[in-house]
């Protein structure tokens, strides 16, 4: 691999400039990043608004490796944040791709038309370009990124069941490690959302109610089980989740955070796994990791949303 190995230069969907690793062959160059310490790769494509059925979709080429076009920054984020996040589950925790057995990492943008959303699908991330109003290119804010990718962590470790208290979980974990990834705010999808309207969210970790999420146990909403009731609530009641860890972060700093809650999931959170053992892994693995003092602030950040 060493002979296609390149850097090309792109434009991101916030018109800044970004080196990216690419490969060259037949005279082209490919969002196609063979550099990482893992046997897959980070491979980026353009679905071509396309749904389902049509991923992954074209490898996103460029003969000068030279990424400006306006179609091509959503690609040129997707490819670059992927590989930041893959540098963060590496770097910190020795994870090799989302999976610890070095999968590909597959990113396709322009998924579907005007498409509100981002997701993991179980082997691979979508983007959509947004209607230009909610949303501009989703792959544009890192914390996505790194969210969306959090989802296959968990779904190769805890397996946090996508519903109810469990799945508000699995959330709040993809906002958390979104945290970890761009901790330069409390802020949850700010550098996409609503584009013509500065300084929103989608979701704020230390004042949960500000974009409509409950901060505390007492609020806890009770939506049904269903698509329409976002199965239970799960992207509702992340809230307090996600206040607990604002209260952890806090208390304890990012750096042991990290850890606590790199081992909760990875160690001991299960498929049914509640609120309530959710401060009972991240005590413990404050308890294994750093003694009794940090797992104490870590049961205190909990109490204080009402999880016991
Ligand atoms: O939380 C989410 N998915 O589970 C997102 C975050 C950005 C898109 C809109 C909502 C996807
Ligand atoms: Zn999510």
């Amino acid at each position: 691999n060493k002979v296609h190995e390149a850097t090309g230069t792109g434009t991101g969907v916030l018109g800044d400039q970004k080196s990216v690793n690419t490969y060259y062959a037949n005279n082209t160059y490919y969002l196609y990043d063979v550099t990482k310490p893992m046997s897959g790769v980070i491979a980026t494509y353009d679905n071509n608004n396309g749904g389902q059925y049509s991923l992954p979709g074209y490898y996103v080429t460029d003969s000068g490796n030279t990424f400006y076009s306006e179609r091509q920054k959503a690609a040129v984020d997707a490819h670059y944040y992927a590989g930041e996040v893959f540098d963060f589950y590496y770097d910190n925790f020795g994870r090799e791709s989302y999976d610890d057995n070095g999968s590909d990492i597959v990113s396709s943008v322009h998924f579907g038309n005007n498409y509100n959303n981002a997701a993991w699908v179980g082997n691979q991330m979508i983007y959509g370009d947004g209607d230009g109003s909610t949303f501009t290119y989703l792959s544009g804010a890192d914390d996505i990124v790194a969210h969306e990718l959090t989802h296959a962590v968990t779904d190769t470790t805890a397996e946090l069941v996508y519903e109810n208290q469990s799945g508000a979980l699995n959330e709040s974990f993809s906002d958390v490690f979104g945290y970890f990834v761009d901790n330069e705010d409390w802020l949850m999808g700010e550098d996409v959302y609503t584009p013509g309207v500065p300084g929103d969210a989608l979701r704020s970790m230390s004042n949960p109610t500000q974009y409509g999420q409950p901060a505390h146990m007492d609020n806890y909403q009770n939506l049904p089980n269903t698509e329409q009731g976002d199965w239970g609530g799960v992207h509702t009641n992340s809230g307090i989740p996600n206040k607990a860890a604002y209260n952890t972060i806090n208390a304890i700093g990012q750096s042991k955070a990290e850890g606590i809650y790199y081992r909760a999931l990875t160690v001991y959170l299960t498929p049914s796994s509640t609120f309530s053992d959710a401060r009972q892994a991240l005590v413990q693995s404050a308890q294994d990791l750093y003694g009794s003092t940090t797992a104490n602030s870590v049961a205190s950040a909990w109490n204080s949303v009402g999880v016991y």
